[in-house]
């Protein structure tokens, strides 16, 4: 408990020094650690801007201004830590204006050692419910959230209905295939003309009558376009959390032109990223589904895993895509300049503003606004920018008035975001806000199948560039790029493919054309014992299809991709004649 008192951190403003003085004496003696003094309300001010309290005591009356004034102040910034007024008169109607002004208490002088502590014991335990309220509120919205992206981005249609068979809630899907309904009010099933409308009628019936599920319920129904379509209907009672009987829940799938258990075909490529492998599928779905739900979303992910890459895709697939992506690097900027880059300044606001600035948040409007590196930003920015996401307003620095943008919030991080509010560096209120949907690129030695589409993708890219002749890798050469780490990623990865094109004097990149850490693991390779290598052999041939190693169904889509589909030249990258290449893109269905 001691330990906690330490970390608590309370402001006193007073403007006698006696009191200021024995306050900290009292509340130090008690065991809180972190104590903060002002004498005036301008003082004050400056401390709540500088830093976090968790709670301030002040007197009703300060030099030239009021207890309460100060009060309206702390409300203006936003700031909900509490606030226990001292007051000098019997005055119940002043110290009741404090409370109506949003004062936690008051207590009136003189303020004996027991009343303080008992006074903030109080506070402070009324200002931790608060503050685990709202972090069960925040968890609560963020699964709501979640689930509204998954309910809204699912390609099967999904209604949820009352015991009465009103339609509760329904996703775009469902309020595409219903075509007969009108836009406001109530809507009961029994109120639907149509195949689709009447089948929803009957499941849930028999959900509500007989507590019944019903499972794969197939009905042809013509579709809006005119189309006949075999819809898959399944139904089940919706039960609450006390598991009383609530209604239905209707999911409906087209299984008209396949059977539901088909898997699409693998994406190479996807936007400006290229890779085939599951990880990198699920990212390009996960994208899609994100980009057009109109959320904070966390990209995170080590150096160099393409978090801007994903940054635009989730822009370019957004309904903002006609309107500007701003991006920000935040730790490319000095601290104090940031503030006036995003936010902009008037003329005059500090030394060298000499103009109004509008900041990239203005130039956002409509867009997205992009934050690299968002876990090297100062606490009074990350304030300001929780602010700002709370109320999508903000002040330019020297400005009283606010502006107000819509602006959606990417922001991306290499850092640990989660360990860093642990150690108490980034606000959790912000982690949260900013985090509603987490998009994780994985490193790419966590899916090794994607190097050699990047190579020849890379190789083709410099080979134009660089105005050479280059058309493939030696085996030697792609196995050691296969096998090495790549602790710097994708942006290693590209680099070390430049270099090669740019070393290269023929028409092969050989090992010889890679730096000395990659060139090394040939010694590693050469120098293993004979016994290890057939161990080695037999390991490649039992993992091919896996992430580790390259499937020939990813050979060929990669020797594909570097020759621009052309087969004749793809059959002689992979020294296979070109029936055979024919033969196997049947078989793989490419
Ligand atoms: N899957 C990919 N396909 C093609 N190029 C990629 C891919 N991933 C990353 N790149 C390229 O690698 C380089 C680094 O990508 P990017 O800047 O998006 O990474 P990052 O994760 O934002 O890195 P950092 O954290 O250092 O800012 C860029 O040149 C980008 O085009």
């Amino acid at each position: 408990m001691s330990g906690d008192l330490q970390d608590i951190h309370i402001l006193i403003v007073d403007d006698e020094e006696s009191i200021r003085v024995t306050f900290e004496m009292f509340l130090k003696r008690a065991g809180y650690g972190r104590i903060s003094t002002a004498a005036t309300m301008e003082e004050a001010l400056l401390a709540i801007n500088e830093e976090r309290f968790d709670l301030i005591i002040s007197d009703i009356v300060l030099e030239g201004a009021k207890g309460t004034d100060l009060l309206r102040h702390i409300q203006k910034t936003g700031l909900r830590c509490p606030v226990v007024m001292i007051t000098g008169f019997p005055n119940l109607e002043t110290a009741a204006d404090a409370v109506r002004y949003g004062a936690f208490d008051y207590i009136s002088k003189p303020v004996n050692k027991e009343t303080l502590l008992r006074f903030v014991r109080q506070a402070l335990s009324h200002w931790q419910l608060q503050k685990e309220k709202k972090l069960l509120q925040q968890e609560n919205e963020k699964y709501r959230r979640y689930l509204e992206v998954i309910f809204s981005s699912v390609s099967d249609a999904i209604i949820t209905v009352d015991e009465h068979t009103n339609i509760v809630q329904l996703n775009n899907t469902a309020r595409e295939w219903l075509g007969s309904m009108e836009p406001e009010g109530v809507i009961n099933l029994a109120g639907l003309s149509d195949e689709i409308g009447k089948a929803c009628l009957h499941d849930a019936t028999r959900v509500i009558n007989h507590g019944e599920t019903v499972k794969e319920h197939l009905v042809e129904c013509e579709m809006k376009d005119g189309t006949v379509r075999m819809i898959s209907l399944n139904a089940a009672p919706l039960k609450d959390s006390v598991d009383e009987f609530n209604g239905a829940v209707i999911v409906m799938r087209d299984i008209t032109m396949a059977p539901p258990t088909t898997v699409g075909p693998k994406r190479t490529s996807f936007r400006k990223f290229i890779g085939s492998s599951q990880v990198m599928q699920d990212v390009y779905q996960l994208i899609e589904n994100v980009g057009r739900v109109d959320t904070a979303v966390l990209i995170t992910g080590e150096s160099g895993t393409g978090k801007e890459l994903a940054a635009e895709a989730l822009h370019a697939e957004s309904l903002r895509k006609s309107k500007p992506l701003i991006k920000v690097d935040c730790a490319a900027i000095p601290e104090d300049l940031l503030e006036s880059e995003l936010f902009g300044h008037r003329k005059g606001a500090f030394t060298g503003a000499d103009r109004d600035r509008k900041g990239r948040l203005f130039h956002a409007d409509g867009g997205t606004l992009f934050l690299d590196e968002i876990g090297d930003i100062s606490p009074r920015m990350q304030l300001r920018l929780l602010r700002f996401l709370q109320e999508q307003t903000f002040t330019p620095v020297g400005q009283d008035i606010s502006i107000q943008v819509n602006v959606r919030i990417i922001a991306a991080t290499n850092v640990n975001l989660k360990e860093k509010v642990r150690d108490g560096g980034f606000r959790e209120d912000l982690y949260y806000r900013l985090k509603v949907v987490e998009i994780l690129l994985p490193p790419l030695r966590a899916r090794k199948g994607c190097v050699p589409l990047l190579v020849h993708h890379f190789l083709s890219v410099y080979r134009d560039k660089l105005n050479k002749n280059i058309f493939s890798i030696s085996d030697q050469a792609m196995e050691l790029l296969c096998n090495y780490r790549w602790p710097g990623n994708v942006r290693e990865l590209r680099h070390v493919i430049e270099r090669a094109c740019v070393l290269c004097n023929g028409t092969s990149i050989l090992v010889e054309n890679f730096p000395k850490e990659i060139k090394n693991d040939v010694g590693r390779l050469e120098n293993r014992v004979d016994s290890e290598i057939p161990e080695r052999r037999q390991r490649a041939t039992d993992m091919i299809n896996t992430d580790m190693f390259i499937s020939e169904e990813e050979q060929i889509l990669s020797a594909l991709q570097s020759t621009g589909g052309n087969k004749t030249k793809a059959a002689q990258l992979l020294k296979i004649d070109r029936s055979t290449l024919y033969r196997k893109m049947k078989r793989y269905d490419l």
